[in-house]
């Protein structure tokens, strides 16, 4: 099969948008769509983009993303496709009508998967593919466990690249590997990064982990941050918290 021309963000997200709320993604892993919107009602207006997980997508279905949208909000749909190339375009076409604006799947699929979903992402309407690289809960013994010899940041790096040869628009990653990726892919890649964890904040399954700060002067696009406030007492005040620092880390990548 031909390698599909790269899918480039736009250069609103890439680029000119310098306003931190584009830069930070909200995990809302809830299991309720009332649970959720709940939340969202607490941040008090000062989040754009929500993340739609498994848990909540599994529970609410294309429903909520059509809700968050209506109030005017950016969805990223998580849902990390992994399967056979034909299953996994045919899910890449089914989201296409929900109103999500970005959508995960496994780099680990392979490049025969990753090209029928870019391919499948061609419709109008189609959310942004974003291919992810080694999950960032997992350390070098967790991935050896799987078989793999590498190191996960080399094994993110040849992840990465294969995304990119595929023509995907830009990959997840730790925050451990957001400066090499930044120096081996091409310009206009979206790094969008988990795994993130203000000072003092609890870690919990997350093992490469790194600051806000840290992750977007390494050269972060966007940052996805769950627990750290999901899980805070006042969850406005620590996404503004967050976002003063994503501001305050400068320049957009
Ligand atoms: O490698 C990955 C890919 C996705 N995630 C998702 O991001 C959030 C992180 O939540 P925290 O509560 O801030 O840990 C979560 O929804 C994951 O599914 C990730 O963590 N790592």
């Amino acid at each position: 099969m031909e390698i599909a021309a790269p899918q480039r963000l736009d250069q609103a997200v890439a680029e000119a948008r310098t306003d931190a709320k584009d830069r930070l993604a909200v995990a809302l892993d809830f299991p309720s769509a009332v649970s959720a919107l709940a939340f969202v009602y607490r941040l008090e207006g000062r989040c754009r983009w929500f993340k739609v997980g498994m848990e909540l997508f599994y529970a609410a279905g294309s429903g909520l993303i059509h809700d968050l949208r209506e109030k005017g909000f950016e969805v990223f749909l998580d849902l990390k496709l992994h399967d056979i190339p034909n299953t996994v375009a045919g899910a890449v076409q089914s989201v296409t009508s929900t109103g999500a604006s970005l959508l995960t799947l496994h780099a680990s699929g392979g490049e025969r998967m990753m090209l029928a979903a870019v391919e499948a992402a061609q419709a109008p309407g189609s959310p942004r593919l974003l291919a992810v690289t080694v999950l960032t809960s997992m350390d070098g013994a967790d991935l050896n466990g799987t078989g793999v010899a590498s190191s996960p940041r080399d094994q993110a790096v040849r992840l990465a690249l294969l995304a990119q040869r595929c023509g995907v628009a830009g990959m997840v990653c730790s925050p451990e590997e957001v400066e090499i990726l930044r120096r081996k892919l091409d310009v206009g890649n979206l790094l969008v990064v988990p795994g993130i964890r203000p000072v003092g904040a609890a870690i919990g399954d997350q093992r490469r982990i790194a600051t806000p700060g840290s992750a977007i002067r390494d050269g972060a696009s966007m940052l996805v941050v769950g627990r750290p406030i999901t899980q805070a007492a006042d969850p406005a005040q620590a996404a503004a918290a967050i976002l003063a620092e994503i501001e305050a880390a400068g320049s957009i990548s």
